[in-house]
């Protein structure tokens, strides 16, 4: 495992800790108006996003976008305004377009709420309110969840806070349990030279970073990160028995995407890698009924960081490994 139990808990409750800090910051957005939230970044930093989206659109009639940060500042959408909840994520807090969208944020009176890793960052400068923990995802939970309670669209706000209490143990166990299967899959798919990966709804940005952060970018294997649904529209073509294909599954409303492209690709490839959240409920008995599919994107985030370490182990190509990024000009 990357971290001990201690450090793994240290990281998630340093957000958790945030609570009160993150509900003044919305409270004071949303009082000066919400018309709409645009969810803007880059790469994984974007990805992490994409679940709040499901969970705004699933939860309120509040508009929402999601956003590149090049295509935010080159578009210049009309429905963004002084009104608009502006909401970003950046690690390094340093991501050229990710500043710049910020910065055309604030020319447009927007209020500006970010998650970055660090608070010095020109990213932090920018934004009204800045927030930095080791887990993007648990500041997104607090920042996206607050809101919809203060629009009045989600009234089990308290329960989700208990949750995330509790969270960070509970997932350390179910991490632990993911391991022996983590290391099946490195030890298998090692010398592959390429992986179709696909997922939906709360999980599909998880999908997405899988293909395009983890398995291109930090492991230099070629991937297809696509939506479940899309699967059978286009890419289903390619489905060889030397095809391995990455499953992403939880438990939100649109599992039975993933039901049907399992019961597809089991007809045609042996190669099938099922990471399932239903797979590790008994590790995590706090997350019960509709927290099932609220925290399915942190579930499978947690349990897929426990799968690329090992492929990075096996394969000896450590996960910080670039060729380009933060290193030529681009
Ligand atoms: O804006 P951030 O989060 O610092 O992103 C920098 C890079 O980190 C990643 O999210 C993951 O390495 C990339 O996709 C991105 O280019």
């Amino acid at each position: 495992m990357e971290k001990t139990r201690e450090e793994y808990t240290k990281s998630i409750n340093e957000g958790v800790a945030q609570r009160e800090a993150v509900e003044k910051a919305v409270a004071e957005i949303y009082k000066k108006g919400c018309k709409n939230v645009f969810l803007v970044g880059c790469g994984g930093s974007l990805a992490v996003m994409s679940p709040m989206r499901y969970f705004i659109e699933k939860y309120s009639e509040l508009p929402v976008y999601e956003f590149n940060s090049n295509e935010f500042v080159h578009m210049k959408p009309r429905q963004f305004c002084s009104e608009s909840m502006f909401i970003t994520s950046s690690y390094t807090g340093t991501t050229p377009e990710t500043v710049a969208a910020a910065q055309y944020a604030k020319e447009t009176g927007a209020h500006i709420i970010a998650f970055t890793g660090n608070l010095e960052s020109p990213l932090a400068q920018t934004a009204d309110y800045s927030f930095s923990c080791g887990s993007k995802l648990i500041i997104m939970y607090q920042i996206i969840f607050y809101m919809l309670r203060l629009h009045g669209d989600f009234d089990q706000y308290e329960e989700m806070q208990d949750i995330l209490s509790k969270i960070a143990d509970e997932m350390y166990d179910a991490k632990l349990a993911a391991e022996d299967k983590a290391k099946e899959f490195a030890k298998t798919y090692k010398d592959e030279k390429f992986f179709f990966v696909t997922g939906s709804g709360a999980g599909y940005g998880e999908c997405y970073t899988y293909g395009n952060c983890i398995l291109e970018e930090m492991q230099w294997i070629y991937a297809h990160p696509v939506h479940a649904g899309e699967f059978f529209h286009g890419a289903f073509e390619m489905l060889t028995e030397e095809s391995p294909i990455i499953v992403l599954q939880g438990e939100d409303a649109t599992r039975p995407l993933s039901d049907r492209v399992l019961s597809f690709a089991k007809r045609y490839t042996k190669k099938i890698i099922h990471v399932d959240t239903a797979e590790y409920a008994d590790q995590m008995p706090s997350v019960k009924g509709i927290f099932r599919e609220v925290f399915t994107p942190f579930m499978l985030t947690e349990i897929l960081a426990v799968y690329s370490y090992e492929l990075s182990v096996i394969r000896n190509h450590p996960l910080k490994t670039r060729r380009y990024m933060f290193k030529v000009e681009y």
